[in-house]
């Protein structure tokens, strides 16, 4: 794997949030000759160049939107991994087109500047809420999956290798649950609780970069890739975060489940489960490569598996609010919470 990054030029699109930022380190310690960064925001990527400071990262101020800054970027590249999207429930249920523009045709252009630029890999980020969406985020995240399909269908002999890597929510993320139910509790405010027996997938940021350096050593063009994690209640979630705050006694206001919000999250629909290769820890669902012929769609049967269980946040390993706390203290910023307490 490390031979893959020593000396590659890597390029991050959507590289100054909290999943580009890692992985840029990770790949600058493995030795990458060069980590570009693709974005909007200049004020994110010069506290990015302080923050990191080192000269093997380049900044590029574009838009996924924008062929031409894409090619540029993307030109001498060996690797990519897409970041780029709009990722806010609220904002493309508002804005669908929006989320259409980035999310859709944002990510053809960056395949189709990858392809033309003979890039060796290019990793698709996407969220278990493509998978059954119910709103404008996972429908154009789902959107987006299969313009990546079609694209590495188009192109199965080219010299680029296309994947994609679903996962659920990441905890402690900008904006989510964690740091809101620390903040309520630092402030004495009563805990927000949609609905305490919704379930979501737990995963640590170092997981979800796992994954997607997964997905880049293993594809084969086409491939989908999930990595398995547990998950919890929100109630569970809720009290594991009050014992790792170490609040014993607080207030719970329950507000009821949020527009646009599901009451357990798939990773895996059951059709995709049914002809998914089990790898241990990880899923692995390979291309559907049927070609243009539309005939196999509608009139002949291909024996295909029968469709599964679909894989759930409701369905996988559950874990108590004993196993909450056991993976919140694997967390860095838990760690420094608990580090200042004592
Ligand atoms: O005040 C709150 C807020 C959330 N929740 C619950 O906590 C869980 C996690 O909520 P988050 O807001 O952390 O995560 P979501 O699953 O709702 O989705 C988040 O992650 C997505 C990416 O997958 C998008 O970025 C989205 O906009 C963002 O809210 C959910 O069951 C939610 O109902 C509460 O109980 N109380």
């Amino acid at each position: 794997m490390s031979s893959q990054i020593t000396d590659a030029v890597v390029t991050i699109t959507g590289g100054t949030g909290s999943f580009g930022s890692t992985m840029a380190k990770s790949l600058l310690a493995e030795g990458a000759a060069e980590v570009r960064i693709f974005s909007r925001d200049e004020a994110k990527q010069d506290a990015m160049r302080h923050a990191i400071g080192d000269p093997r990262l380049r900044f590029y101020i574009g838009d996924v939107r924008n062929e031409k800054s894409v090619q540029q970027v993307i030109r001498g590249t060996d690797l990519v991994f897409h970041a780029a999207a709009l990722k806010q429930v609220p904002s493309c249920e508002f804005f669908p087109l929006e989320a259409v523009a980035t999310n859709i045709q944002g990510s053809a252009n960056v395949l189709h500047a990858s392809i033309d630029a003979g890039v060796r890999s290019v990793v698709c980020l996407s969220t278990d809420k493509a998978v059954y969406p119910i709103n404008a985020m996972g429908m154009s995240k789902a959107l987006m999956e299969k313009t990546a399909m079609s694209i590495a269908r188009a192109n199965q002999d080219s010299d680029t290798t296309i994947s994609v890597t679903r996962y659920g929510n990441v905890m402690h993320s900008r904006g989510s649950v964690i740091p809101l139910f620390l903040e309520q509790l630092r402030s004495g405010r009563p805990l927000t609780v949609t609905d305490p027996n919704m379930t979501r997938f737990l995963m640590s940021l170092a997981e979800s970069v796992d994954l997607v350096k997964y997905a880049f050593s293993e594809a084969t063009t086409g491939d989908l890739f999930v990595r398995k994690a547990p998950a919890s209640t929100v109630g569970a979630l809720l009290s594991g975060v009050a014992r790792v705050a170490g609040v014993s006694d607080h207030e719970v206001n329950v507000i009821g489940v949020r527009h646009g919000e599901k009451l357990y999250e798939s990773l895996l629909s059951s059709e995709e489960r049914a002809n998914a290769e089990d790898r241990g820890g990880y899923f692995r669902v390979p291309l559907d490569t049927r070609s243009l012929d539309y005939t196999p769609y509608f009139e002949a049967g291909e024996g295909e598996n029968a469709p599964d269980e679909a894989y759930t946040s409701h369905n996988t390993e559950r874990l108590d609010v004993d196993g909450v706390v056991a993976l919140l203290e694997t967390l860095p910023e838990i760690q420094a919470l608990q580090a200042g307490r004592s």
